[in-house]
């Protein structure tokens, strides 16, 4: 059996600079999803355990924001080059707690350094403001502050990325930050925590506690202390959490569910919108929120498009991540593959067919076939629901007024893809697409310089790009009199 790189593995939590264990010993084991076999331990957190991690932080934010927005950097950018040069360790770490493919963990590291770089340099740009006054004897002046102790509640699907998205651009602005890592995925964040203090990260800058969800959550939605939460997972737990958090008048961003669409019209060149729908659609198996999740494809080239698309899916391997030239790996659970198979068994119901794999892999545990579906209607839950598992349903459309409005009927707004070869419908579609992230003949469009974020009910705030660090600063209005 494979074995978490043991340099990198801790079974405790980061805490004001110190590995600790739960004082009651409670633990949460961690399986591989690809055999269900233990592959660590992490400690189950009491509130107060939690509560002293917030109180950590709220004393390390006195000096990490006063410091020079230069010196933050300066340690993120050994955090960065810490990462990059450990991607191989943290990949197969990626792999074998979630269960993508080594190509893709190594990949995921090494975007999840690209956002501590990024915001290493972002954090040296917070500029502020001088408005012209209205009156001759005053000056306005805006500053931009960071907003205090943070913390991150993150999601199984990306266990790096989604944890270095929030925290760099935390640290840059000068805020501390506290991270609670999903359970079926916390030996990374504490990984990313053992490389941290290797970069310099002083104590209580920095933390990531583990253990039950309603209990950390609890506390950090409750605090007072904690001035910020970022949140990525569904949009049922986001919405607890924003309640949770109004008591405290916190800030939010959260990062919730999508269904993505992805049209292809009659002028699209077929053979990338097929390139770009395995891409954007089976990457990670399926899990991950901006994943196509539903194909709208014009009348005059439904066959041709289903066809080549069912033939390219036939080709994709499903296996252990750790084997070689695997493209698919397991689904994280038992939930996550029960709702793949609901889903397909009611899109068959309701008249579906299958064009590529429509069952259980053949391996068995939570793998699952590639599948493609067509003659797939608005009715069937696929066309509502996020499923979060590697199957595509192919609806039909005859006009682009047609394929915007069925798009645009949910209630999520992340990401949608078209692909037309006319530059007249590029500005239509793209403006008439109720989401945050629109890709014109690309399946993939996740990078640390773009503002990644939803509407409607995906979400609230952006982050990466240039834009992301705002969401951890607070502007402050300076009117002195000069007369
Ligand atoms: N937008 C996205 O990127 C993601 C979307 N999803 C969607 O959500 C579905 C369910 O996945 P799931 O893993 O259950 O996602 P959740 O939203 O339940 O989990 C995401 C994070 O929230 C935490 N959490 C859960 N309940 C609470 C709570 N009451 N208070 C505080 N924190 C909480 C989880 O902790 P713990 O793990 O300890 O329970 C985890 O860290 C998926 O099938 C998919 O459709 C899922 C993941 C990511
Ligand atoms: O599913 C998610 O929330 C993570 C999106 C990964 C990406 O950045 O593309």
């Amino acid at each position: 059996m494979t074995q978490m790189p043991s340099a990198l593995t801790r079974s405790a939590c980061l805490i004001d600079g110190e590995w600790r264990k739960a004082a009651s010993g409670e633990e949460i084991v961690v399986t591989n999803p690809a055999d269900g076999s233990e592959v660590g331990r992490v400690p189950s957190l009491s509130a107060a355990e939690v509560e002293e991690a917030v109180a950590a932080a709220e004393r390390a934010f006195a000096d990490w924001s006063k410091r020079a927005a230069r010196d933050r950097s300066a340690i993120l950018k050994r955090w960065f080059e810490l990462i990059v040069a450990h991607a191989d360790e943290l990949g197969l770490m990626m792999t074998l707690e979630q269960g993508k493919p080594l190509a893709e963990a190594r990949g995921e590291a090494l975007y999840a350094a690209s956002f501590i770089e990024w915001f290493a340099e972002e954090g040296k740009r917070v500029y502020g403001d001088v408005i012209p006054s209205p009156q001759t004897d005053k000056r306005i002046l805006v500053l931009k502050q960071p907003i205090g102790v943070c913390a991150a509640i993150t999601p199984w699907n990306f266990p790096a990325a989604m944890i270095t998205r929030k925290v760099g651009p935390a640290l840059a602005a000068g805020c501390t930050m506290i991270v609670k890592p999903a359970e079926q995925t916390p030996l990374t964040a504490l990984a990313l925590g053992v490389l941290a203090e290797q970069a310099g990260l002083p104590k209580g800058v920095f933390q990531v506690v583990t253990g039950d969800a309603k209990t950390v959550g609890g506390v950090l939605t409750g605090s007072d202390i904690v001035r910020k939460l970022s949140f990525t997972g569904s949009t049922e737990i986001g919405r607890i959490l924003m309640a949770q958090s109004a008591p405290t008048i916190k800030k939010l961003s959260l990062e919730l569910g999508g269904n993505a669409p992805f049209i292809v019209f009659d002028d699209a060149d077929l053979d990338a919108a097929v390139e770009g729908a395995i891409a954007s659609k089976y990457r990670n198996a399926g899990q991950t929120c901006v994943c196509t999740n539903r194909i709208y494809v014009q009348s005059g080239v439904y066959e041709a498009f289903t066809e080549k698309l069912a033939a390219r899916v036939g080709s994709l391997s499903v296996g252990v991540g750790t084997e070689p030239n695997v493209s698919i790996g397991p689904l994280i659970d038992d939930d996550a593959i029960e709702k793949v198979e609901a889903h397909v068994a009611d899109a068959l119901e309701k008249g579906a067919k299958v064009l590529a794999g429509g069952k259980r892999h053949a391996r068995g545990g939570t793998f699952y076939e590639p599948t493609v579906l067509s003659g797939v209607t608005q009715s069937m839950r696929v066309a509502r629901e996020e499923t979060f598992g590697p199957v595509a349903p192919v609806f039909r459309f005859d006009t682009e007024e047609e394929a915007v409005t069925m798009a645009n009927a949910t209630e999520f707004g992340l990401a949608a893809y078209f692909y037309t070869e006319s530059a007249r419908r590029v500005w239509r579609v793209a403006e008439a697409l109720e989401y945050g992230m629109v890709g014109h003949n690309t399946g993939l469009i996740s990078n640390e310089v773009a503002p990644f974020g939803g509407v409607k009910q995906s979400g609230l705030g952006r982050e990466g790009s240039h834009y992301g660090i705002e969401d951890y600063l607070e502007i402050k209005y300076l009117c002195t009199a000069i007369g």
